[in-house]
């Protein structure tokens, strides 16, 4: 059964509801909790917000992305702490598809400015998750977490070949927020970015549309701006056993407080969308080692059948060559690293030369970035056919703390508490 609190219902609470929920987050959340679907059975409907893992990653990845990383301006632990609690409770509201704060919009003292912006009144939670991460810039000797800094967020080494653009990469704080409704995505991280006003600055942020991932076995694999089928080996929500061994972090691990998190990792992902599109379908193919139309790995027949790296063509040659971005990509070329892949198409406009400002926004969760993402990327880097059409221009590392428990709860209770 799905709940459907819209905007507009709370909108038609007036001034004197809103006057009640004005007593508190607490009460406001009282008010109006229902208990939170399982899962969204509609594409409006909300997703939990609480629950042992945050939702936006094994969440069956939605449409649009509206991504932002933040620098922390206060110097105040205190003020810090504050906002994080703050940023929960609108992040509690706003995934249920209510308005940021309980005056809202239009509820409010007139004199005073909005606690909601309104471009999302009467929108439903259209499966809005969002979903925070702190970076390795955050645990240095600001606010007393330099010994906080768990070791899988180590720097990530520098890549061959990457161009990396330091304003647009990096971060103390990121948040992702993901929904089928754009307007719902960028109505979420401009209200947290107005919540945070004197205490944080947005960094660099990317819109996103066009999931390039698959995270669940019930949703149908999308394509990349390359034409191909994104997602078809990816993680996915239904693998327990390795979601546990590869994606969840564990107090085992060395920091008890990302018992239940997970690392993000993030690349913008630049492609020379015009090259490509002069490029042949044989060539294309080879590249990713999988045909365009299907799906399937070359030599087999469809997009599910096992990968085969051994068997050859009647020219003798492995049908998924050396240098193929899925072979140089799979877990047995790479020590049994797999990563739970969560990226989105982007198209920033044009480049002012006559090119497309396009390529892959690319996000992948995993437990250990040092023994996941680097090798992965080390041997792309190193080998990948596919490197002649894209660049990587921004990066980011975000350790991604358990979920929220309950309303007394905040993000990054574990760090800071
Ligand atoms: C370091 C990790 C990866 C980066 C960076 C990356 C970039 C990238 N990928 C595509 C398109 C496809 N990738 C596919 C598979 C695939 N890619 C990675 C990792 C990175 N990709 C992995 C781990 C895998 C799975 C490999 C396997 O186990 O078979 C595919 C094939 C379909 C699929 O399985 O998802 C495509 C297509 C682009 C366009 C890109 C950079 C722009
Ligand atoms: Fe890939």
């Amino acid at each position: 059964m799905s709940q459907r609190v819209s905007r507009r219902g709370l909108f038609g609470l007036g001034a004197a509801g809103a006057a009640v929920v004005g007593a508190g987050v607490v009460a406001s959340n009282t008010l109006f909790e229902e208990p939170p679907v399982a899962h969204a059975s509609s594409t409006s409907d909300p997703f939990p917000f609480y629950g042992e893992h945050q939702s936006g990653i094994v969440t069956p990845a939605q449409d649009r992305l509206h991504f932002v990383a933040f620098d922390v301006t206060t110097k105040k632990r205190a003020e810090l702490i504050e906002l994080l609690q703050e940023w929960t409770a609108a992040a509690a509201r706003l995934t249920q598809g209510k308005e940021a704060g309980s005056y809202g919009a239009v509820g409010g003292a007139p004199e005073a400015a909005p606690d909601d912006t309104g471009e999302a009144l009467g929108l439903p939670a259209s499966g809005l998750t969002l979903t925070i991460g702190f970076g390795a810039s955050l645990f240095d000797d600001r606010f007393g977490l330099a010994d906080k800094r768990p070791a899988a967020l180590a720097d990530l080494p520098k890549f061959p070949g990457e161009q990396l653009i330091p304003e647009i990469s990096g971060g103390d704080i990121c948040v992702q927020a993901c929904a089928h409704d754009p307007q719902v995505a960028v109505h979420a991280i401009r209200n947290l970015a107005r919540i945070g006003f004197g205490k944080v600055s947005v960094r660099w942020s990317q819109l996103g549309f066009g999931r390039t991932s698959s995270t669940s076995r019930s949703q149908a694999t999308p394509r990349n701006l390359m034409g191909f089928k994104d997602g078809t080996n990816n993680l996915k929500l239904e693998d327990a056993a390795l979601l546990r061994d590869q994606l969840w972090a564990s107090a085992q691990d060395g920091s008890d407080w990302m018992a239940g998190g997970s690392y993000m990792v993030t690349r913008k992902i630049r492609m020379g969308i015009e090259t490509w599109d002069r490029t042949s379908l044989v060539e294309q193919e080879q590249i990713f080692g999988r045909d365009k139309g299907e799906g399937a790995p070359l030599g087999k027949k469809a997009e599910f059948d096992p990968v085969d790296f051994a068997s050859k063509g009647a020219d003798g040659q492995p049908y998924i060559k050396d240098d193929a971005h899925v072979r140089l990509a799979h877990p047995t070329s790479n020590g049994n690293a797999h990563l739970l892949r969560r990226g989105y198409n982007f198209v920033d406009g044009s480049d002012g030369l006559g090119r497309l400002d396009a390529g892959l926004f690319f996000i992948a969760y995993q437990r250990d970035p040092r023994k996941q993402f680097v090798p992965i990327q080390m041997n792309l880097a190193k080998h990948d056919a596919l490197n002649e059409y894209i660049k990587h221009v921004s990066s980011g590392l975000f350790a991604c703390p358990p979920g929220v428990r309950d309303a007394g709860d905040y993000w990054g209770r574990t760090l800071f508490g």
